[in-house]
């Protein structure tokens, strides 16, 4: 079978829902929902011709949007989606994108609502089709909000099916185009029957049958990457240990076998023994035979001076880039006599929540932090990027673990950001620096370990605080540094609380840190959560 045809069959075998994002916070959570119910579906930008889909949806979602429909660069939908036959579901801009297209009227309102709200549920006897939406919920719901536009007139022939107190036209719906429209976000968990609504459109109303699953997604990835890559391609993979590159790689081995090289850069900020331990982990359990290109020198040396932590991971991300680069040369030299193409593409192992806290559709919503394989890339690179991972959050890409059987303590590896210890330590990354956060980390996660913490907390690390505090040791006046020690509970990275530990581990692990580890004479606990705070410094 051609790999044109495989792709065309993942779209026989799988009923598609197409989600068409307008750039709301909230566009991947809604796919992630669907996918839950076993159900394929593929996010395009909003601004997806019709004409040019390569399938058939059974179903079209319209996310938010930071935007007003009625601002003068406002993003559009291709009015041909309407004559696609399919239901359509609008979700807060997707619904007043619906009321835009049908002669709606929508402006800004006095009682903007952001937060919870009761939504009051009107039901039509003799119009079945509307009532599908909320089948199963009587009376009322919670609904989370975020609007500061609203409808001020149903468009004709549309049925209200939904009003709160402030918002009249909450909820609409056409009987005979199977058209749905909601000013709240089901996607999200604060709306408690937000699943449900989702399922009620997409099994319910769409009709879609729930047999996609992750065994479907490896299928679906390999064959895109063999796609993409070509029967000669070759790919330079940035593997650090960690599960989502690790995830990546084992899908491309797979997908193109040796012409995939894989390359750990050691940019002398790992943890303690990382590259030896990663370099053996990898070659043992998935067969890949990893590179270790140590660059620590060129790392540290550009890092000298440097505070800002945004600078910091620019700094990294672009000589992360430059390494790989100088390697794919080596690398084409190399395999010149194999008959393969040189080496076109880098292979990232990429997350949602990287892309979204970096970059911004269209501008308006926040950088949160530059990470450095995204925001942090260098500007003329000429490697193109392959992210497998892209639209997946974390807890996803260990379900593909599982799947892949990956080891169960490579699957629950707490994750390690790229640049490494250097965002660890506030204030100027030296080696004598790194090496005092290298031996406080290593004590403090050997300490989780023992005490059967480690697959408790999500994330763990110890980090330097710029500042310098008396103590007394020994009798004797001591002026040193302070230890931050972190420990999340998440399910996403998205948000996140603080562990709260037993007393007798942290004293054992402040212990042990202030006794063990020279320089240090105080160990302090962050309890912040995510948000206002992130999970990194
Ligand atoms: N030292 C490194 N050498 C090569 N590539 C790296 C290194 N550190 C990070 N990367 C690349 O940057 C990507 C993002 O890093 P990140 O830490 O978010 O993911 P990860 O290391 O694969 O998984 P985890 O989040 O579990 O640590 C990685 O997937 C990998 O492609
Ligand atoms: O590869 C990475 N490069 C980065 O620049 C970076 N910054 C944060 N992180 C990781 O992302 C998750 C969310 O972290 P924050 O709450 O600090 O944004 C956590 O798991 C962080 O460790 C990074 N990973
Ligand atoms: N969350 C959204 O989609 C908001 C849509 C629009 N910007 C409003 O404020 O109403
Ligand atoms: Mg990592």
């Amino acid at each position: 079978m051609s790999i044109q045809e495989q792709v065309t069959q993942v779209h026989s075998l799988y009923d598609t829902i197409l989600i068409l994002d307008f750039g709301s916070q909230y566009s991947h959570l809604i796919a992630r929902r669907i996918r839950e119910f076993g159900v394929y579906c593929e996010m395009l930008p909003c601004t997806q011709k019709i004409k040019g889909l390569q399938f058939e949806p059974r179903g079209v979602i319209l996310s938010g949007s930071p935007y007003s429909v009625y601002d003068k660069d406002a993003p559009r939908v291709d009015p041909e989606i309407f004559n696609l036959g399919v239901p359509i579901l609008g979700i807060c801009y997707g619904l007043q994108e619906i009321a835009w297209n049908h002669g709606g009227s929508v402006a800004p309102c006095n009682n903007r609502e952001y937060g919870h709200a009761l939504m009051k549920v009107d039901k039509h006897q003799g119009h079945p089709f509307v009532d599908r939406l909320f089948d199963g919920i009587e009376d009322s719901i919670q609904v989370w909000m975020s609007h500061g536009d609203q409808l001020d007139k149903a468009p004709e022939g549309f049925k209200v099916i939904g009003h709160t107190l402030t918002a009249p036209f909450s909820a609409i719906a056409h009987e005979e185009k199977h058209l749905f429209g909601i000013q709240f976000h089901p996607e999200v968990t604060h709306t408690p029957l937000g699943k449900e609504i989702l399922k009620n459109f997409v099994i319910n109303i769409c009709e879609c049958k729930t047999n996609w699953t992750m065994k479907s997604f490896i299928d679906n990835e390999i064959a895109r990457i063999q796609q993409i890559i070509g029967p000669n391609g070759q790919v330079v993979g940035a593997v650090s240990g960690g599960v989502d590159s690790t995830v990546a790689a084992r899908l491309m081995k797979e997908a193109i076998g040796d012409r995939f090289h894989a390359i750990l850069v050691d940019n002398g900020l790992m943890r303690l023994n990382e590259c030896e331990t990663v370099k053996k982990n990898l070659g043992d359990h998935l067969g890949i035979n990893l590179k270790v290109v140590d660059a620590s020198e060129i790392f540290l040396d550009r890092l000298k001076g440097v505070t800002d932590p945004e600078k910091k991971r620019k700094i990294i991300g672009n000589t992360f880039i430059e390494v790989f680069e100088s390697e794919a040369l080596k690398i084409d030299q190399e395999t010149k006599e194999t008959g393969h193409c040189r080496i076109e593409y880098l292979l990232q192992g990429t997350l949602y929540p990287d892309v979204i806290e970096s970059v911004s559709f269209k501008g308006p919503s926040a950088t949160i932090k530059t990470h450095h394989n995204v925001g942090g890339l260098l500007e003329d690179m000429k490697l193109k990027l392959i992210e497998p991972l892209r639209e997946l959050f974390k807890d996803e890409v260990r379900e593909l673990g599982k799947t892949l059987k990956l080891d169960d303590e490579l699957i629950w590896r707490h994750p390690f950001p790229g640049p490494g210890i250097a965002i660890r330590i506030l204030g100027e990354v030296t080696p004598s620096q790194v090496a005092i956060v290298r031996a406080a980390d290593h004590i403090y996660i050997d300490e989780i370990k023992k005490a059967g913490l480690y697959r408790k907390i999500s994330q763990a690390y110890a980090a330097l605080l710029p500042v310098k505090a008396v103590g007394v040791m020994g009798d004797k006046r001591t002026y040193e540094q302070v230890i931050t020690l972190r420990a999340v509970e998440t399910v996403d990275f998205m948000t996140a609380d603080w562990y709260s530990f037993p007393y007798d581990v942290l004293k054992k692990i402040s212990n042990r840190i202030i006794n063990e580890v020279k320089g240090v004479n105080r160990v302090v606990y962050d309890i912040s959560s995510k948000p206002p705070a992130t999970i990194e410094l």
